[in-house]
């Protein structure tokens, strides 16, 4: 397994400006009451969510956003799943692009995932329209031209009347201000729809921030920059020819929306957000996002942070009886909503499968992983969030950003790889001030590598939690049939090498976690 080189927990090799932070939790709860400058409407609009206070996060960037910071410098906000960070660049955006309300494609912002993006956009769409803003997405959900017809205002046509198809789409409009959008799909649109231009964004968010610089994505990031840029005088738009595209090269002629730059210059300039739990500290990732004066707002000195009311707990298990272990667990809880991540696609469908030969009505278990196709996720997404579901099978697909409500316990069937996945894998409980627990399951040889993991989140206490014996016994019984059942349909299902794979993992009791090599957020 390879390791990750932006795992490391030492602070010292950090670029200047992140050296000298602003620390987010010196920084109290806001009552929306006293919040200043907000918006009456977005304050309605907010206590329809059912939020009265602001959380810190969400304090510290309006103060530097709408507050006396005035959005003079580019935001990189390192802060713990579930403290908020969506509605705290959501907020003064939506409040900023209100107070000038021309129809225009103005912020946007980009997403690793699809699931991902339209829980962003949820939140968007509950505070933009209520000020006159429209939200859109780009994010593969429906046909490219079903997204055109969303994004894309075209001009009413006179009956009778012969319009030059080129002289039309000169006359093409956005329909939306904000777009929340997958990086594949806005170069869908960059590259092919007609209308779709970037020359009025002011504002640019990347949500997961290290996760969309772990990839290319089709080159969207320099792409965005380009058709953004200005010249350096801050005059002119830069008239940097760029890749050709079915409609000429994509020249960009960004308006002159004048904003103050650092110490008061005015100058035009696209405002960026970069925001994650684990903000990448590695220079040659951080340069690619070209950067304004940043500043860096981070809670406490430490690399990473666990929200604060995780617990943390682990299991010893004996080799090759983990769904035994597992199996206790769910009995334990019955009707609490809980998230099982494994190592691989493969592992997930089998564990999935294998949790529900076991025939307990209680656990009826359902998965999620990148070997779905997308309609079936998200169908089972949602099932999870209304209540449908109590149990689901995740491979790291559902690591990062995923809120759903009343999850309170997250278990690690196999052991995270990084410190990284540990924060947000643990992340998808404990949100928004609630308690939750992250189990990990182990085997006797994994412990020392993950008393070193969770060294490096941050966590000094993991404590064993104890299985009454007893009730492993009466599970242990369900099991042997249960891993017959599953046996049976891989054999039916699979190919030879598969076969062969299955037999000599149920022989060395790994049945579950050795069938698959682990891919990182499958
Ligand atoms: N001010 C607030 N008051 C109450 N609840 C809030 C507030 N702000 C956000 N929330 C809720 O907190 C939860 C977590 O928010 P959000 O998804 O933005 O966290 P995050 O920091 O982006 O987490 P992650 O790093 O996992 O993506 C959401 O359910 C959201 O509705």
């Amino acid at each position: 397994m390879g390791r990750d080189k932006d795992d490391n927990t030492e602070i010292d090799s950090v670029v200047p400006w992140m050296r000298a932070p602003v620390d987010v939790s010196n920084v109290e709860n806001c009552a929306l009451e006293t919040l200043p400058c907000l918006n009456p409407k977005l304050k309605k609009a907010l206590e329809n969510m059912g939020i009265s206070s602001l959380f810190p996060v969400q304090v510290a960037v309006w103060h530097e956003t709408i507050g006396p910071g005035g959005f003079e410098r580019d935001i990189c906000v390192n802060s713990p799943t579930g403290s908020g960070k969506t509605l705290s660049y959501a907020l003064p955006i939506v409040q900023i692009l209100a107070s000038r309300p021309v129809r225009c494609l103005r912020a946007l912002v980009v997403l690793p995932t699809r699931d991902l993006a339209l829980q962003v956009k949820d939140v968007f769409d509950a505070i933009a329209p209520v000020v006159g803003l429209s939200v859109g997405s780009a994010v593969g959900q429906s046909s490219i031209a079903g997204e055109i017809a969303q994004l894309i205002k075209t001009p009413k046509l006179d009956a009778g009347i012969c319009y030059d198809p080129e002289d039309l789409s000169q006359n093409l409009e956005s329909a939306v201000d904000i777009l929340v959008a997958t990086p594949g799909r806005l170069m869908d649109h960059i590259n092919n729809t007609k209308g779709f231009t970037l020359e009025h964004l002011r504002y640019l968010v990347v949500d997961e921030t290290d996760r969309l610089l772990r990839e290319a994505y089709q080159s969207w990031l320099p792409t965005v920059l380009q058709l953004t840029q200005t010249s350096d005088d801050g005059l002119f738009p830069s008239f940097t020819p760029f890749v050709p595209s079915a409609f000429g090269s994509l020249r960009t002629v960004r308006r002159q929306s004048v904003e103050r730059g650092f110490k008061g210059k005015p100058y035009p300039r696209l405002v960026k957000m970069v925001l994650s739990a684990t903000l990448t500290q590695d220079p040659s990732k951080l340069i690619q996002l070209d950067l304004h004066h940043p500043l860096f707002m981070t809670t406490g000195g430490s690399r990473y942070r666990l929200p604060e009311k995780l617990e943390c707990l682990r299991l010893i298990c004996e080799t090759g009886m983990k769904p035994v272990y597992l199996v206790a667990l769910l009995k334990s809880w019955e009707g609490e909503k809980c998230i099982i991540f494994t190592s691989s696609v493969e592992t997930t469908r089998r564990l999935c499968k294998l949790l529900n030969f076991f025939g307990d009505p209680k656990i009826k278990a359902k998965e999620y992983s990148g070997g779905l196709n997308q309609s079936v996720r998200s169908k089972e997404l949602k099932a999870f969030r209304k209540g449908d579901i109590q149990v689901l099978v995740a491979s790291d697909a559902l690591t990062r950003g995923m809120d759903v409500k009343g999850v309170t316990n997250v278990i690690n069937y196999d052991m995270p790889p990084f410190a990284k996945t540990f924060i947000h894998r643990a992340g998808r409980t404990a949100r928004a001030g609630q308690a939750g627990r992250c189990f990990t399951l182990l085997s006797n040889h994994e412990v020392r590598r993950f008393s070193k993991l969770l060294k490096k989140v941050g966590s000094d206490s993991c404590p064993i939690y104890p299985i009454p014996p007893t009730s492993l016994d009466s599970i242990r019984a369900t099991y042997t049939p249960a891993l017959e059942k599953l046996k049976e349909l891989v054999e039916s299902e699979a190919p030879k090498k598969g076969r062969q794979a299955f037999r000599h993992n149920s022989r060395t009791g790994n049945s579950q976690t050795k069938l698959n090599k682990p891919r990182s957020e499958a």
